[in-house]
């Protein structure tokens, strides 16, 4: 029998149409002193973001030869050593498409939390505290929007920030201008000069620690919004934090830490953040389309 280790959770239906389609399906979060174990007993194994995949691990599981295919649920594989398990012999697949609308419904929902204040309003409400003197925002509404990445994700902010009013301008690697796309391009440099709003949407970098620390974000407007939905140290946490503390960013909302769980106390009490715990793709419908990819790659791959 094909043994499936669901090592960061996998979606009910999912499990249930793998078990009945003759696969086992193991539904535990293992950690890594256990996992080193318990690796050499699957074929596969799906992961989220909380299990780590990385050399030593993959080295554990050449000793049985029987994994043969690591499936990221979700689209980053920052956690993953892709290449490394590659050369091995072991597939390495993601989902990349399930989570695109979630994820960008999320930075949108924080860009409105940061423009109004309800992320704060809603602490101290519950403080007993009627602090509406303090709670002027500011419209999305006529804001331009600077989104650096520009695939999928991206182009699913885009087109609701745009519903929304705002003026969308965009940067990617690639500096290539699709045709007919709505949304103007342009360079990092002119992103962080002309946006009211800044949403990154790429993956984490292989080759520096972070995208924006204090230099960049000299080069953004005063008083500009920072969110960030893609990955954990994109943006350097305490630069940030410097920066909203001095009023340079009046206020960022962070979906990715640098550390997950975070341990950062200045990020997690900043009243000038609005937080979730990487909660961008835990959405019904996501996970019920990331089950489904799931099963078509277990499916196809053992065909
Ligand atoms: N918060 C969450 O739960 C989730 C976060 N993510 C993150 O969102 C990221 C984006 O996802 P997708 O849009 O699906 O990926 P995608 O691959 O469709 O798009 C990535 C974009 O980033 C650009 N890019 C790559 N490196 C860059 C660089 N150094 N500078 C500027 N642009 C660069 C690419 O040109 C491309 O436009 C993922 O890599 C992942 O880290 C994805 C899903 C859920
Ligand atoms: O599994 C998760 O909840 C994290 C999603 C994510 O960050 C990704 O798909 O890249």
């Amino acid at each position: 029998m094909i043994r499936i280790l669901a090592a960061d959770g996998m979606e009910a239906s999912a499990i249930k149409n793998l078990e009945e389609s003759g696969f086992g399906v193991v539904n535990e979060h293992y950690e890594l002193p256990e996992l080193m174990e318990k690796i050499k007993e699957f074929d596969v194994v799906v992961v989220r973001s909380a299990t780590k995949i990385r050399e030593p691990l993959i080295d554990e599981a050449l000793k049985t030869g029987r994994l043969k295919l690591v499936i990221r649920g979700g689209v980053g594989v920052d956690n993953i050593d892709v290449k490394y398990a590659e050369e091995k012999g072991i597939s390495v697949r993601n989902t990349p498409n399930a989570s695109s609308a979630s994820v960008a419904e999320l930075a949108i929902g924080h860009m409105f939390n940061i423009a109004r204040h309800i992320h704060s309003a809603n602490v101290t409400m519950r403080e007993g505290k009627w602090n509406k003197k303090h709670y002027e925002g500011i419209e999305l509404s006529g804001k331009t929007l600077g989104l650096i990445g520009f695939g999928r994700i991206a182009k699913e902010v885009a087109k609701r920030a745009d519903a929304l009013g705002m003026k969308v301008i965009y940067t990617n690697r690639s500096g290539h201008k699709p045709e007919n796309d709505p949304f103007r391009y342009v360079t990092m440099e002119e992103l962080y000069k002309e946006a009211d709003f800044i949403s990154l949407h790429m993956p984490k970098l292989a080759d520096r620690p972070y995208l924006i620390g204090k230099e960049e974000i000299e080069k953004m407007k005063d008083g500009v919004y920072l969110v960030n939905t893609a990955r954990g140290g994109l943006i350097d946490e305490e630069a940030l934090c410097d920066a909203l503390d001095r009023g340079k960013v009046t206020a960022a909302a962070v979906d990715v830490f640098k550390e997950e769980p975070t341990k950062n106390e200045r990020i997690y009490t900043h009243e000038k953040i609005s937080l979730t715990p990487h909660t961008g793709a835990s959405t019904v419908e996501a996970q019920l389309r990331i089950g489904e990819e799931i099963i078509s790659i277990i499916k196809t791959f053992f065909a």
